[in-house]
């Protein structure tokens, strides 16, 4: 299938249901899933032929991610050719952001950003409707961040091609850019990579997604999860259950996920049958996790797995996922070749950019977005 842009109207047909978080999150929980909690395995997938020139190691690499996508949804990567000290340092430069004084913060507020980009103070958004206790710095796609410079055509996720990152000052925080700047350059060359093998994975040519991929979308977050204020239980066995919640269960919305952790574990992944699996914390490794637009593309047999995060230690924790989209003006569309003699798409094509920022929006109290909404955040109200 080739790439077609975004149609007016596309984003009409985005219905309300799905933009809300939360009634989505009960129409995908409500939907019947055909494994079982014995076919639901998290696999430690090496990443070494991935890289081989002989197209017969790079496809037993997409074979193992088949598997896994097909069951749990998650899988994680080692070896995949980032350096331990670039992981280690845009860790750091998390912590020495949220220690920034809250005034230096507050100059970066989200509610500055039409796309939730800058700083978003702890139980500010919410996902799920429970309050959150994340704090959170978002920032997506700029040409200077991407290592192959991109191809000057990379436009807001409302079609806008203005500035949207918010950036500390340098004074304040020597550095933070650079090491941003690396970090995010070394995860997007590896998405790309990462997205080849999906297409092998699906019996599609390697390079069948290339061309949706030259300016992409790609939203980074540094996150905090404090510790809870109350001890909590070691683990949970349904949904929902009054924990103090980090981040609330969702699935991720673009094409897959790369989320890079501190070694404090609170990930937690929804089984089928509603009991949550806590993510071990594997040293130097990614955590991928197949996002919306890959379910959609494949009519539900990459499963966009529901997760949240529950902070049950007494320590921090420190997560940087990256969520990668294809270009924003592309439209998601049922893969041809994901439909059985007969079936039908089981989802209507979707802008990608219009598609990611109703769910950012419907994280916001009334669907309303983050910009200019101050009073209504202000008074610590969430969703
Ligand atoms: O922080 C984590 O471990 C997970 C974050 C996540 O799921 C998200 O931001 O979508
Ligand atoms: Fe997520």
């Amino acid at each position: 299938m080739s790439a077609t842009t975004v149609e007016a109207g596309v984003a009409e047909s985005i219905t309300k249901q799905e933009a809300r978080s939360t009634a989505y999150l009960q129409s995908r929980l409500a939907a019947k899933d055909t494994i079982t909690d014995a076919d639901f395995e998290v696999p430690i997938i090496d990443l070494s032929p991935s890289f081989s020139s002989s197209l017969e190691d790079r496809q037993s690499v997409a074979s193992q991610i088949r598997k896994a996508c097909t069951t749990s949804g998650f899988f994680y990567v080692k070896n995949h050719g980032i350096p331990s000290p670039t992981l280690h340092s845009i860790l750091k430069q998390a912590e020495r952001f949220f220690d920034l004084p809250s005034s230096k913060k507050e100059d970066l507020h989200i509610k500055k950003s039409r796309y939730g980009f800058g700083w978003e103070p702890s139980e500010y958004t919410s996902i799920a409707g429970d309050v959150e206790s994340k704090e959170g710095f978002n920032l997506g796609y700029e040409a200077g961040l991407d290592r192959s410079g991109g191809d000057g055509k990379y436009r807001n996720l409302d079609g806008t091609h203005d500035k949207a990152n918010f950036w500390p000052k340098e004074e304040d925080l020597p550095g933070f850019y650079e090491g941003v700047a690396e970090y995010y350059g070394a995860v997007l060359e590896l998405a790309r990579h990462l997205f080849r093998l999906f297409a092998l994975s699906l019996d599609l040519s390697e390079n069948h997604f290339d061309s949706m991929i030259t300016h992409p979308g790609g939203i980074s977050r540094l996150l905090y999860y404090p510790p809870p204020k109350n001890p909590q239980p070691t683990k949970s066995d349904s949904l929902p259950d009054g924990e103090e919640v980090g981040l609330g269960a969702h699935s991720d919305y673009e094409c897959f996920t790369l989320l890079l952790s501190s070694t404090t574990p609170g990930l937690e992944i929804l089984k089928p049958s509603g009991k949550w699996h806590i993510a071990d914390h594997v040293p130097d490794a990614f955590i991928v996790n197949v996002a919306d637009f890959l379910m959609r593309w494949t009519n539900d047999l990459y499963k966009s797995t529901i997760h949240r995060v529950v902070n049950r230690s007494n320590e921090a924790r420190y997560s940087v996922p990256f969520f990668f989209s294809i270009n924003y003006e592309e439209v998601v569309e049922t893969l041809p070749t994901c439909l059985k003699e007969g079936e039908e798409p089981k989802y209507r094509p979707i802008g990608a950019g219009e598609y990611v920022l109703e769910r950012l929006n419907a994280t916001t109290k009334d669907g309303a977005g983050f910009y200019g909404n101050a009073e209504v955040f202000d008074k610590g109200q969430v969703v």
